[in-house]
């Protein structure tokens, strides 16, 4: 009860550390009581994940498990978006040594994202499609905000996700809900999310959001942290085993399906109706 009461009080706006950063793009914030930090992605107006975004994020990660946090929330600057996923426009009419880039530094952050040994949580206070889902689930919980959406929806750009990119998704769901969804492209709504078991928690604002995602990394308090995350990190063992063995090559499968004149025409029009869309 004490300890609730104290995640509570330290959520609300309790004393505070701020670490120094040399990042931009993403932000840490440690709470000196509780010694959680809170990772904020800060590129407006959707978070959409360009190179900058992905290093600073990495180095966010760096920055909280060297710092000795005691875990770890994702969270957003933005008022209705956690991520909107890979920066489109960083993939449109660029040259293969960009894409090669760009998707490196994409597996970069979900592996130090997914294999980092910290308790991590997701406060997603805003839509998280694509890559903003990739970041979502890899995650260990998720508590989200009303009625915005959440999933991988490439088919529906008529890309593909490759596997390690759908393994937090299939940690979460079961195969037959993954395999449907995935397939369809589906974006779920935060209700959906939660009955699916895609979401652990909904809460009403970013606050409560944190406050509960911090109430979940407290729940650790008693357990040993070493054997706490060499238990996780065998859970996650096979998937981070079978991502390594493909990595380099999954570069060049990436590099050789974005640069084809059809996929980046694709790309094309699918910015300009998220532009005429954003205008109306
Ligand atoms: C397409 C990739 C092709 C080939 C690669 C091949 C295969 C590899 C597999 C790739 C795996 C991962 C892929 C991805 O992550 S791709 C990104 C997928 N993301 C989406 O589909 C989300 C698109 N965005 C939205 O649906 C909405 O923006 C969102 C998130 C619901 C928020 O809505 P809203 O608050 O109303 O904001 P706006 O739509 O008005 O957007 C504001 C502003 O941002 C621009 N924008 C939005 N999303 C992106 C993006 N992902 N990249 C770049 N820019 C984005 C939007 O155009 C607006 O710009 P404006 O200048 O008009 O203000």
């Amino acid at each position: 009860m004490l300890h609730s009461n104290l995640l509570r009080l330290v959520a609300r706006g309790g004393p505070k550390r701020w670490m120094s950063t040399t990042t931009k793009l993403t932000s840490v914030e440690v709470n000196d009581k509780t010694g959680i930090a809170t990772l904020t992605l800060n590129r407006p107006p959707v978070n959409s994940q360009n190179v900058q975004l992905l290093v600073d994020l990495q180095s966010s990660i760096g920055e909280i498990e060297s710092n000795k946090s005691r875990g770890l929330i994702l969270t957003s600057a933005c008022s209705n978006v956690f991520s909107a996923g890979l920066d489109i426009l960083e993939m449109y009419n660029t040259d293969e040594e960009r894409l090669r880039t760009i998707w490196t530094e994409l597996q970069n952050a979900w592996i130090a994202l997914y294999g980092s040994s910290l308790p991590t949580a997701a406060a997603i206070n805003g839509h998280a499609p694509a890559g903003g889902c990739l970041l979502a689930t890899a995650c260990e919980y998720r508590v989200m905000l009303p009625k915005r959406l959440i999933g991988l929806n490439e088919t529906q750009l008529g890309i593909i996700a490759p596997k390690w990119l759908m393994s937090g998704f299939l940690n979460v769901l079961p195969q037959r809900v993954a395999e449907r969804a995935l397939t369809q492209g589906r974006l779920f709504t935060t209700e959906e999310a939660l009955a699916e078991g895609l979401v652990d928690e909904i809460a009403n604002t970013k606050e409560e959001a944190l406050e509960k995602c911090a109430a979940f990394i407290g729940s650790f308090t008693k357990v040993n942290p070493l054997a706490r995350s060499l238990t996780k990190l065998q859970f996650r063992a096979e998937n981070i085993k079978e991502f390594e063995k493909i990595r380099k090559k999954d570069v060049e499968d990436f590099v050789a399906l974005a640069s084809r004149p059809e996929v980046q025409k694709g790309m094309g029009i699918y910015l300009e109706n998220l532009k005429k869309k954003s205008k109306k």
